[in-house]
């Protein structure tokens, strides 16, 4: 086998050449592959990728070039967390449960993480991601362990144009079916530091979050405290999108939906991140505003509110003449956790609508879907509803 990977110049061996690893080719599809002249003789490398067939999104997915931004997207402030003032959180939790409803997205500020350990992990990032390729490499993740740095990740068997760094701020248990151990970049001083305490304000903020929304489906604050309690499955992804010289074509993310059960993500000033609006089916893109997260529902509460709150599609656009960062916190429950509408949620006149599932099962099978091509979707929690035929796509 070749040192290079076969679709770039990333260190990546595993990928096979071109379409054993990119586009899945159905018939009718095939026309638009053409608009990449033939793969390699039109490569334009960019931050260390080069454009090519995988990357190329079906028509229908492809970003177009104004997508409007969002006003909708509610903004919250949430100081009243930070005053003894009970009637101020209880309407902070009816407005994160209409967010959460509505658009399964919102935007948080005055979200109590300082802006200095924001600032020291984006530096770091930013740091890590201008190492040599070499440097970077030295820190891959494998399928074995999965925690590090990669340059070929695909979301519904299109290639995305992006590179990445993935580390737990945890470190659950060794009995978990996939390795969490974190691999740290020889001299980089601080990094390893600046996203420890990212990961320990984030995880806070996580918390105040998962009480509000407990409190918003009308559940005592702490009710799901217990599944995050001790081996949290939760991580981190540092995320660096070059400049692409398609951005009609290929995305930094194509569509998907988050599995877990909150993400908090930090955007740069950039932009790019759209966002499916539940009530007419439209990409919106969510305004960079500084010093914020965004906060989205990820298919676990969809589960556990038993469809009450939606977890919202969203993908990432890329441009052709900057470069962007982000990076979000996945909120994970401890592996064990068999993950179902809670019992205080469904009754008799609103049945649960998903079987339970095995969250650890789950995660394993999603995060192994990620190193090879399949023939069908990826796992999701349509496969577990109640009554519906199985959706592959
Ligand atoms: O980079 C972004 O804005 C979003 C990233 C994202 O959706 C993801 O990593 O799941
Ligand atoms: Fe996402």
């Amino acid at each position: 086998m070749s040192d290079k990977c076969g679709n770039c110049d990333c260190a990546d061996k595993s990928q096979k050449k071109g379409n054993s690893y990119g586009v899945v080719i159905v018939e009718a599809d095939k026309s638009h592959l053409e608009e990449v002249a033939a793969g390699e003789d039109c490569r334009i490398i960019m931050g260390g990728l080069s454009m090519g067939q995988a990357f190329v999104q079906a028509p229908e997915h492809r970003a177009k070039p104004s997508v409007a931004e969002a006003d909708g997207i509610p903004v919250i402030d949430l100081s009243p967390l930070f005053t003894a003032d009970a009637d101020g959180v209880d309407a902070l939790a009816a407005e994160v449960g209409r967010a959460s409803r509505d658009w399964g997205f919102f935007v948080v500020v005055r979200h109590g993480v300082p802006e200095e350990v924001v600032a020291r992990a984006v530096e770091a990032q930013r740091e890590f991601f201008a190492l040599p390729p070499e440097r970077r490499a030295a820190v891959a993740r494998s399928e074995a362990a999965q925690m590090g740095y990669y340059a070929s990740d695909h979301t519904k068997n299109v290639r995305d144009w992006k590179e990445a760094f993935d580390l737990v701020p945890r470190q659950p248990p060794p009995r978990s079916a996939v390795v969490f151990d974190n691999k740290w970049p020889d001299d980089l001083p601080g990094f390893r530091e600046a996203m420890e305490e990212y990961g320990k304000a984030v995880e806070e903020l996580a918390f105040k979050l998962l009480e509000l929304i407990a409190r918003s489906l009308g559940l005592r604050p702490d009710r799901l405290h217990g599944f995050f309690q001790d081996e949290q499955t939760t991580f981190i992804r540092l995320n660096h999108y070059p400049p692409c010289p398609s951005p009609d074509l290929a995305l930094g993310i194509g569509h998907h939906k988050d599995a877990g059960a909150l993400t908090i993500l930090y955007q740069d000033d950039v932009g790019g991140l759209d966002v499916r609006r539940q009530s007419n089916g439209e990409w919106v893109r969510v305004r960079p505003i500084p010093q914020s997260f965004i906060i989205n529902v990820g298919d676990i509460i969809q589960v556990w509110s038993n469809d009450r709150y939606e977890s919202a599609e969203h993908r990432v656009a890329v441009n052709v003449e900057k470069e962007r960062f982000s990076i979000p916190f996945f909120f994970y429950p401890a592996s064990y956790t068999m993950v179902e509408p809670l019992e205080e949620i469904v009754s008799e006149e609103s049945p649960a609508r998903y079987n339970p599932y095995s969250w650890g099962e789950f995660f394993s099978t999603r995060k192994n879907g990620n190193f090879m091509k399949l023939d069908v979707e990826n796992i999701q929690i349509t496969h577990f509803r109640k009554n519906t035929p199985v959706h592959v796509q």
